[in-house]
């Protein structure tokens, strides 16, 4: 007998039907939420489960007794509870490195807007506000030979370094569990203490994933490190930084700008002062959407799912379940 999968959420028709060809599926495919007894019902038969972000914790295992695998369309695994998942013998898997050159795409965007202020300025255009004599009130400062400060130089962190090194001419320092000597070697990265990097870069990115080490990282006393010109960007997670020092430092000075594609809480709380900061580059979590990478990303996972539930092993087991 195929195995049953579940997709709770609308993915690309190519990989319905690579699903299909494996696997007794049904799928979500509608963007409004799935009502609590549609998800009982598939949770309670299903060997497989697609999905983006869906916490997986020990309350929703427990409702899912014949669960072998969750697949995510995601590199990023925080909602995976690993020792849940581990005590029932769950596998979990994740879509690495075909969204590395998109989201260092995106974190450039952030860096050259958050730099040269182009979503205010546009704003001031089309405003009807640029007049003849403006001059050092449009002004920003310079990516190209600034430093950029790199905090976790993984897979994604690496490709941001390329394009820092061979596109802008940047001095790029990391900090980062281990070494990279990769990094080191085509990139010129220097390896720092993260007190270091603060104290010295131009711009901080935060490019960690969400662990219990990871998680607020960047607080006041951090904040309070960076230079008073620093630009801080985040396309890690929002919980990597105390939002309300954040906050708190934008509005003191204690930093330049920010430029951010995630936050603490997604979607953002609409009175959130960032959201009123003509400093602060905002965005709604796209790192890797792009139609071409969100196809290959559900394209992996789809595999990634059809090889679990058929007993094999696939290439992209997270490393806390492998
Ligand atoms: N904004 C967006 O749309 C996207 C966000 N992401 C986020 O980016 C994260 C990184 O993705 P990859 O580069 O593929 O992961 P990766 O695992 O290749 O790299 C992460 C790096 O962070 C380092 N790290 C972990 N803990 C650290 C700590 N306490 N201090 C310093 N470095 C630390 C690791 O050593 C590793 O080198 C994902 O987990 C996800 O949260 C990923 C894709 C898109
Ligand atoms: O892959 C991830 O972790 C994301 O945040 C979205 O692509």
């Amino acid at each position: 007998m195929k195995p049953y999968v579940f997709i709770d959420r609308p993915i690309p028709a190519e990989a319905e039907a690579y699903i299909a060809e494996h696997c007794a599926y049904s799928i979500w495919d509608r963007k409004d939420p799935i009502p609590p007894d549609v998800l009982q019902e598939e949770l309670s038969q299903a060997n497989g489960l697609l999905t983006s972000g869906r916490k997986i914790d020990s309350s929703f295992l427990e409702a899912a007794p014949r669960l072998r695998a969750v697949s995510t369309i995601s590199v990023g695994y925080n909602h995976f509870d690993i020792t849940a998942m581990k005590a029932r013998g769950v596998i979990g898997t994740n879509t690495p490195d075909v969204l590395n050159e998109t989201v260092a795409d995106l974190v450039f965007a952030l860096i050259l807007s958050s730099a040269r202020r182009t979503p205010e300025l546009d704003r001031y255009v089309k405003d009807g506000l640029w007049k003849p004599g403006d001059n050092e009130n449009l002004f920003g400062i310079d990516v190209h030979h600034s430093s950029l400060g790199i905090i976790g130089m993984g897979r994604i962190g690496e490709a941001i370094a390329r394009r820092a090194k061979f596109g802008f001419s940047m001095e790029v320092s990391y900090c980062n569990r281990s070494r990279r000597e990769h990094a080191e070697q085509q990139y010129g990265a220097v390896y720092m203490t993260l007190e270091e990097l603060l104290r010295t870069s131009d711009f901080v990115l935060l490019m960690t994933p969400l662990t219990p080490e990871t998680a607020r990282l960047i607080g006041r006393d951090q904040f309070r490190m960076m230079k008073k010109t620093a630009i801080f960007i985040n396309a890690s997670r929002g919980q990597t930084v105390d939002e309300t020092a954040l906050i708190e430092a934008l509005q003191e000075g204690t930093i330049r700008a920010a430029g951010l594609d995630v936050f603490d809480r997604e979607p953002i709380d609409p009175d959130s002062p960032l959201l009123r900061m003509p400093n602060v580059v905002t965005l709604p979590h796209i790192g890797s959407a792009t139609a071409r990478t969100r196809y290959e990303m559900a394209m992996l996972a789809a595999r990634n799912l059809v090889l679990a539930v058929t007993g094999q092993t696939p290439p992209n087991v997270v490393a806390e379940l492998s």
